[in-house]
């Protein structure tokens, strides 16, 4: 079984708080998330300001990209993400045009599967030349309950070379399932940006690493 990563996506906070929290989390953390919230609060600014302080990490745009594509993905890598998301309801073309842009500016997009329940939808954007996919329950859904879990990873099942990406309420409870069903990256914001302890926390998550390969 493949390890998995871990992206810390960050949301509803000052910027302030999202450094703190990167610098607290960052032995266990392997990609950042400006979550949306904050992209919508400051801006492209959040990301510039952040990436200024971690010059070296990964960090995750989370646009959600449902239109307009190239302006938004040059937003997103010139102000410092390495990968964007786009949603996988987007047209074909917003796609396409966003993915050419990934590859100019060596970045990835990333498509968000929010709100997808179709594999043919996906094997459709597969077939553009997507190959990082995050299968997604979001915030909405999440208050009536729902939060991701294995039967997800029917969407992507059969594609090769794909990286796949999970959220949705993830924390200790319910991350085991989500690697067993060949997680590679676990999007995880309120386990960790509401945690009391959140480097204990991070660390925890993060030693399912190994107490999944040791079982
Ligand atoms: O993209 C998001 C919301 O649209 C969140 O970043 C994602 O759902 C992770 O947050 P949480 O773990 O709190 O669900």
């Amino acid at each position: 079984m493949k390890k998995f990563k871990i992206q810390l996506a960050l949301d509803r906070m000052t910027i302030d708080e999202s450094i703190k929290l990167i610098k607290q989390t960052k032995d266990y953390v392997d990609w950042i998330e400006i979550g949306t919230s904050i992209i919508k609060d400051y801006g492209m600014s959040a990301l510039r300001e952040i990436r200024g302080h971690f010059p070296k990490s990964v960090i995750v745009a989370d646009m959600k990209t449902c239109d307009a594509g190239i302006y938004e993905c040059l937003q997103a890598f010139g102000a410092g993400a390495n990968i964007t998301t786009v949603m996988g309801f987007a047209t074909n073309k917003t796609i396409e045009q966003s993915l050419k842009v990934a590859a100019e500016k060596h970045g990835e997009v990333m498509i968000d599967l929010l709100g997808i329940e179709d594999s043919i939808r996906v094997r459709e954007i597969y077939s553009l030349g997507a190959r990082l996919f995050c299968l997604h329950v979001g915030k909405d859904m999440q208050k009536s309950g729902e939060v991701a879990s294995y039967s997800l990873f029917n969407l992507v099942e059969g594609l090769e070379n794909i990286q796949v990406a999970v959220a949705g309420g993830i924390n200790l409870e319910t991350a085991p399932e989500l690697i067993k069903a060949g997680a590679d990256l676990l999007v995880v914001g309120g386990y960790l940006t509401n945690s009391k302890f959140p480097k204990e926390s991070a660390k925890k998550l993060a030693q399912l690493n190994q107490n999944t390969f040791d079982s």
